[in-house]
């Protein structure tokens, strides 16, 4: 279920500009425990929601790695997303309608000061892990940058410490084609559609490969010269975020991802991300053509105590969304290391980040 939390006080965003009001749509899974450190945040990515078992099913859920049997997983919907926090649709105060293209620009740094203002109201104070993939990634590690002393375990998937030319460029093509639509931002009917599908369907071509569409979209016969598999692909993957998602919220969000430097105003990305102190698990794909592994292999590179896995996978980028069984094992693997099980007796670990000495891993504490 998601819940609202209303935050009845202004919020200054790095551009200068304020938001008078907040709300931020959140849903919960399992329970805190009395030590209150068994919290995992989930930062979600582009166009997902604060429903992290819904849109990361077979990572997040009774019986896989993020369990809510264990732990208690938080996650928020961002600042101008389709979702239920203060966005494009939310009402301006100042002219009584929604912003639309007039809301201010929201950048990934203002997205971590957003949830660290958010984990304060709901009473979080330490997260034993803070993950998040791909846009998700890039607020998670501005989070981590902002308050690193919070987390302790970090894991960013498919992610970088600022967003390359390429990406703005992708970007930038979406803003074109919802800009073509003069639909978009007005009170018309269907307002933004057409600019929304093509702009995802350009989207999509950076989210998946060229292996991609060869396994999955090859014409069934040779001989056709029109209506293509792969056309009609596109067109419903534009048709199937029309359904779901707010054009102004997804140019919004574009240009939010467009403004990610970790080391704006931090002397460089090697420092900032030199100020991340948490052990790290970073995770690459090796077809990811958007945030490419050289972009992880620089977050390793600076993040003083961190870990790269790449992974193989036909999908792209979006592999961080869909690959959820290898990830959920190098996931599992990397938590375990933070366990440090005692390599002499192995019948006793002490957990290094509470303290506290189980006899047999997560069960019975001696
Ligand atoms: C309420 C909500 O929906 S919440 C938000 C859910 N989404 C998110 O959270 C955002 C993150 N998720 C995503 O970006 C995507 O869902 C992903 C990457 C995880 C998966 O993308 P998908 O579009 O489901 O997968 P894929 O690219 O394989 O396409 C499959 C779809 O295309 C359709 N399709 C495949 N080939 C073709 C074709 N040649 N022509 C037309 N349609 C086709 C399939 O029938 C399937 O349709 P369906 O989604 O209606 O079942
Ligand atoms: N497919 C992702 C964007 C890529 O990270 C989404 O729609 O959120």
């Amino acid at each position: 279920m998601t819940n609202y939390l209303h935050i009845n006080h202004p919020f200054t965003l790095e551009s200068g500009a304020s938001l008078p009001y907040l709300t931020a749509a959140y849903n919960t899974y399992g329970e805190l425990n009395e030590a209150r450190d068994n919290v995992i945040w989930i930062c979600h990515a582009l166009t997902a929601n604060s429903d992290a078992e819904d849109w990361w099913p077979g990572l997040v859920g009774e019986g896989f790695t993020i369990d809510p049997n264990q732990y208690f997983i938080v996650c928020v919907n961002m600042l101008g997303s389709s979702y239920g926090t203060t966005s494009p649709k939310s009402i301006d105060p100042d002219t009584g309608k929604p912003y639309g293209l007039d809301f201010p620009l929201v950048t990934t740094r203002d997205q971590g000061r957003f949830f660290d203002l958010v984990a304060n109201y709901l009473g979080i104070r330490r997260i034993r892990l803070l993950m998040g993939g791909s846009m998700g990634g890039q607020c998670a590690g501005e989070w981590a940058c902002l308050n690193p002393d919070r987390f302790d375990l970090l894991c960013l998937l498919a992610t970088n410490a600022r967003f390359s030319p390429y990406g703005i460029g992708f970007n930038e093509s979406q803003r074109m084609a919802l800009r073509a639509d003069p639909t978009l931002g007005t009170d018309a009917p269907d307002a933004g559609r057409l600019g929304l599908e093509a702009a995802r369907s350009v989207a999509v071509l950076s989210y998946r490969h060229y292996r991609t569409y060869h396994a999955t979209q090859q014409q069934p016969d040779a001989d056709d010269i029109d209506d293509f598999r792969a056309s009609s692909y596109q067109r419903y993957q534009g048709y199937k975020l029309w359904k779901r998602f707010d054009p102004t919220c997804y140019y919004a969000l574009t240009r939010g991802m467009d403004s990610h430097n970790l080391g704006r105003k931090r002397g460089g990305e090697a420092a900032a991300l030199q100020k991340i102190t948490s052990p790290t698990l970073i995770i690459s794909i090796d077809t990811d053509v958007l945030f490419p592994t050289e972009e992880q292999s620089l977050l390793s590179r600076y993040i003083p105590n961190s870990r790269l896995d790449v992974m193989s996978s036909d999908y792209g980028h979006d592999g961080f969304l869909v690959e959820t069984p290898t990830i959920g094992l190098l996931l599992a693997d990397f938590l375990a290391d933070q366990l440090q099980i005692d390599a002499n007796t192995k019948h006793a670990f002490t957990d290094s980040l509470s303290g506290r000495t189980f006899a047999i891993p997560g069960t019975e504490e001696v």
